[in-house]
């Protein structure tokens, strides 16, 4: 059991109604909690299942509130751990009584405790979108049928649910069951002339208890028609506490708020602040240039030497931002399993120093507070970022941030042998960022070139900006001399983004590497292993992923060996171009990526958002863009996003707040390169004034708290997040590392951007131990999709060797 934590999701205190939402872990319970707090006038208090009642007292507890809302989620409403405390609300009685509303697994659990039997459907209705037949009667009257999303494997069997014709469905003959009237109903045809009778809304017949069995709160539903019936359930709630003997007495906000524990991070944060960052300004000064039709990466190799620690991010397809060094540059890394957070300072001499028994959430509040107190107030308005951090998060520091962090009652089977807690010499760190105080940012839409420090000395006449801004115009002028003289094309190729020598080099350097891919009998009962939870209603969708290691020869000369990583990246860029296509070179970790999919971006002012990607096709011969759009049109493709997009809602919900968070674009097809893919575009506000930390209302501790509360990214687990995470573990056996997790910036202007990291290598052999000789260096890279009930083995295999493809045939040399 948990101890009691109660939080709220809006910030506004005052005299509105309370309702309680027993929260059951499942990814829209955000989306849930907001279309109540938009919709009627109220200020929802959450609990979650697995908590105690505040001081053992139940009635008392309810007393505070005039309604309850049971949440869906994964699991079984007869399992006692999945639905926790909702049980005890089904044996509340006489002046105990207040108005229920429950939802898919509250709704099921209602139906449980009143005697029917739940069964699991022949096919599970996973965000797919159907009209409902209701009945004119209670919180339905004067409602049409309407179309809702459904997420659910389970249903409440009514005992003559299966009929022979579909007219049957549309009498009330059989509303009603024991204690319980039914409202609404789906037909669902299973055979020829068989159709099973779902119930689809029920309300108790004595007591203020109702249930939908489908999701109000979904992007797909019906929006007007849920929000009246909403309001409708709210209207004969109310009246029934006005005439019932329910008296409710808010609670003292004391009672509400648990104390939040502030690790001890002052040793470390002093060694940033005073020390690391302490030459850090708060303007970041600048010199700009035109970009000349070079690429970002001819200027990124004319100041970073290979092998050196630095990163290369392009964020959204427009800027293209580089780390170079300075004299007090360091950087930093945290390991989930080790609960280590290492410092090394990189300056003329490397010097490391390792924190123990670190946890999580000191990482966090180290960054957060870093972020705020070397605040960049000044800088060039149209570039992202000023400087900051540079780097990735792990797919396992996004695991081991959720609530039930590898000790869920799921994986008790083997939690111990669980992926996420090996480690071992090639396990890459799970937090690793590079503190950037000089920077180069290219704008690939304006085409300049800006080059920026926040160092004061930097600014200086004859300074670093000075220096750095001469090398750069000798090199145009080089550039444009060779062209003048009349060897145009050679010097295009000389300053090409792979030169002809390269192309040969890398071929050399590839020669004798071995590809290992996922087994494909192996991936296929995975398949089917993922398709069982859904089944059982444990999940409504798995992103299962395999991974594949690439070889690559031991190299003598130290040169080439450094340099190849940096040529892998050049010609991963050259084949296959991506808005965030990025190299990082961070202690042994070495990482090129040519991920399309933005994960989150949020600006300087108030502004998060978050693009989903789900739902891919190949572009084979004669492929379009129209043709995409009409494959990707299907009831499985659109499914697959939806409930992303509804997760994704949830994720942003529980930043900014009701009323906060709205859909850009939904299920929107677009050209990724290679591929076609469908992506959601969801966009939130944050209001600052409400921050209950004042001490952290910056956007970047905004950002950081989003980035917290919401990794790993959603589109890489499927939904609910966290149950299907834990299925995921125990299904593929192996920890994805890098792969699926999240690179990009932190800005000290406020703003940030992370791409999802997939279609990315990498490695973290390490090679740089001058004692031992080299060894080959192993890559490695992940590939997979959503897996949904709709997937076939055969088509969830070839969607993971297409995305794969993308990426591994880089490493096979030319010829
Ligand atoms: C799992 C991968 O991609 C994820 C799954 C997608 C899908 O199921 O269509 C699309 C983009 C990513 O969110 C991958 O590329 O390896
Ligand atoms: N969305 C839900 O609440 C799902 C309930 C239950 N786990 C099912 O799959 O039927």
């Amino acid at each position: 059991m948990h101890s009691t934590d109660v939080r709220t999701l809006s910030a506004s205190a005052s005299t509105k109604k309370n309702v309680l939402y027993l929260d059951a872990y499942d990814s829209f319970s955000n989306n849930v909690i907001s279309m109540l707090e938009e919709n009627l006038d109220v200020k929802v208090t959450v609990l979650t299942v697995d908590s105690e009642w505040p001081n053992g007292d139940m009635r008392g507890f309810l007393r505070g509130f005039d309604a309850v809302v049971l949440g869906p989620g994964p699991g079984h409403p007869e399992c006692a751990s999945d639905v926790g405390i909702m049980n005890d609300i089904w044996t509340l009685k006489g002046e105990d009584l207040l108005p229920v509303l429950g939802i898919c697994l509250g709704f099921q659990s209602l139906c449980l405790s009143e005697g029917l039997e739940i069964k699991r459907l022949p096919c599970p209705l996973h965000g797919q979108v159907h009209r409902i037949s209701v009945l004119d009667k209670d919180i339905f009257t004067g409602i049409q049928d309407f179309e809702v999303t459904l997420y659910h494997s389970l249903y409440a069997s009514t005992g003559c649910e299966t009929l022979a014709t579909p007219e049957d469905l549309d009498t009330d003959r059989f509303s009603e069951s024991g204690n319980l009237s039914f409202l609404a109903w789906l037909s669902v045809k299973e055979a020829d002339s068989v159709y099973r009778r779902l119930p689809m809304g029920a309300r108790h017949k004595s007591k203020p208890f109702w249930g939908f069995q489908f999701h109000p709160e979904s992007c797909k539903s019906d929006g007007n028609a849920c929000k009246a019936l909403l309001r409708k359930w709210w209207a004969a709630s109310m009246e029934f506490n006005r005439t019932s003997e329910h008296v409710v007495r808010p609670l003292s906000k004391d009672k509400l708020i648990s104390t939040l524990q502030i690790p001890d991070v002052q040793e470390i944060l002093s060694r940033i602040l005073d020390q690391l960052t302490a030459e850090s300004s708060k303007t970041c000064f600048h010199r700009s240039l035109p970009l000349h039709g070079l690429y970002p990466e001819n200027i990124f190799e004319l100041f970073n030497t290979p092998g050196s620690p630095s990163v290369l991010f392009q964020s959204n397809g427009r800027f293209s931002i580089m780390s170079l060094s300075s004299p007090r540059t360091w950087r930093l890394e945290y390991s989930v399993p080790k609960k280590t957070f290492m410092i090394e300072e990189l300056g003329t001499i490397t010097n490391t120093t390792t924190y123990r028994d670190i946890s999580l959430e000191t990482l966090w509040q180290v960054l957060k507070h870093v972020m705020d107190i070397k605040k960049v107030t000044l800088g060039k308005d149209s570039i992202p970022f000023w400087g900051g951090f540079l780097g990735y998060f792990s797919y396992e520091m996004g695991l081991a941030g959720l609530s039930h962090p590898k000790t869920s009652p799921v994986v008790t089977s083997n939690a111990e042998d669980s992926s996420f807690t090996q480690e071992d010499e090639t396990s890459a760190p799970d937090a690793s960022l590079l503190w950037v105080e000089r920077s180069i940012v290219i704008d690939n839409v304006l085409q300049t070139i800006s080059i920026q420090s926040t160092r004061e000395v930097d600014n200086q006449p004859g300074g670093w900006l000075e220096t750095i801004y001469q090398k750069i115009e000798q090199f145009h002028s080089r550039t444009s001399q060779v062209v003048e003289i009349g060897h145009k094309s050679a010097a295009l190729e000389q300053y090409s983004l792979l030169t002809s020598a390269e192309r040969e080099l890398i071929d050399q350097l590839l020669q004798g590497s071995t590809v290992k891919i996922p087994d494909e009998t192996t991936y296929k009962s995975q398949i089917a292993e993922c398709q069982e939870e859904l089944k059982a209603g444990e999940s409504y969708e798995l992103c299962l992923t395999g991974e594949t290691t690439i070889t690559l020869p031991a190299i003598a000369d130290a040169r080439f060996r450094k340099l190849r990583p940096w040529l892998i990246y050049k010609k991963l860029k050259t084949y296959n171009p991506a808005a965030f296509s990025a190299y990082g070179s961070l202690g042994k970790v070495k990482i090129a990526s040519s991920s399309p999919e933005c994960f989150l971006i949020w600006d300087r002012t108030s502004t998060l958002e978050m693009k989903p990607m789900k739902g891919t096709v190949r572009k084979s011969p004669g492929m379009t863009l129209e043709k995409a759009k009409e494959i990707l049109a299907t009831t499985k493709e659109m499914a697959e996003n939806l409930m992303i997009a509804d997760l994704i809602r949830h994720d942003l919900y529980g930043i900014c707040g009701s009323g906060n968070v709205h859909v850009e674009k939904l299920l929107d097809v677009e050209d990724y390169g290679r591929v076609y893919s469908m992506v959601t575009h969801v966009k939130g506000i944050v209001d600052r004034s409400t921050a209950k930390d004042s001490k952290h209302d910056s956007m970047a501790a905004y950002g950081l708290t989003t980035l917290q509360r919401t990794l790993p990214p959603g589109s890489m687990t499927g939904a609910p997040k966290e149950r299907s995470c834990m299925h995921l573990d125990r299904i593929e056996g192996w920890k994805r590392g890098i792969y699926s997790g999240v690179m990009g910036y932190l800005d000290l202007g406020g703003s940030g951007s992370f791409s999802v990291l997939i279609r990315t290598a990498f490695s973290s052999s390490d090679n740089e131990d001058a004692a031992s000789a080299p060894k080959p260096e192993v890559w490695r890279l992940g590939a997979g999709g959503a897996v949904t009930i709709l997937s076939t083995p055969q088509g969830e295999w070839d969607e993971m060797i297409t995305k794969l493809r993308t990426v591994v045939s880089i490493f096979e040399p030319a010829k």
